[in-house]
């Protein structure tokens, strides 16, 4: 199982680097790696393995923070409405995104990250992912609100982008007009 060992830190060169789209149909090593990232995901959400393996909790996860530099992502999270979202997927791309911005109110973190960076992440409110799930099977995604969120802070790690690239320098609790905040 994944634990904080295998997650590298700000300042590895492969958190700036462009992961490869993976082949299909994915290997047996590409699912295991995939199945093994939605593993932590969950597992970070669970307080006795918390505490037992020193897993510091995630909604997300993204290939390239255990070094692998392929574009894999895994997302588990439970929505504002309660209702839980796990996603697993290769190649995921926004294919198309809203005009209007939203952000979290409470900004956001990233276990590659170990300090936290304060301010507001501007993102779109609304995205379109297309990708392959791990049985290869092609997904359609309309998103909004914090899965909307995690999904782009998940990709931007596929292409070498970290969030606080986005926090604005000059005052980082700045946002866009318009932008919508999400509690
Ligand atoms: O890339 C994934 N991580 O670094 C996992 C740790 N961060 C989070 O769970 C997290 C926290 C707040 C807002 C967002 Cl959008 C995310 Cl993703
Ligand atoms: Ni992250």
């Amino acid at each position: 199982m994944l634990t904080m060992d295998d997650i590298i830190r700000d300042g590895h060169p492969s958190l700036r680097e462009v992961a490869k789209e993976v082949q299909l149909p994915a290997s047996d090593e590409d699912i295991e790696i995939l199945a093994s990232m939605l593993e932590y995901v969950k597992n970070s959400q669970n307080a006795e393995k918390v505490k037992k393996y020193g897993l510091r909790p995630g909604i997300g996860l993204a290939a390239p923070q255990i070094n692998v530099l392929k574009r894999m992502i895994a997302i588990h999270l439970n929505d504002e409405k309660g209702e839980t979202h796990s996603y697993a997927l290769f190649n995921p791309k926004v294919a198309s995104h809203s005009v209007e911005k939203a952000y979290l109110t409470s900004g956001e973190g990233c276990l590659s990250v170990d300090e936290s960076i304060p301010g507001f992440v501007p993102r779109y409110a609304r995205v379109t992912v297309k990708g392959f799930d791990i049985e290869g099977k092609e997904v359609k995604l309309r998103l909004k609100g914090l899965l909307s969120i995690v999904f782009q802070h998940e990709i931007d790690h596929l292409n070498g982008i970290m969030f606080y690239d986005h926090i604005n320098k000059k005052d980082p609790f700045s946002v866009p007009e318009n932008a919508i905040g999400i509690e």
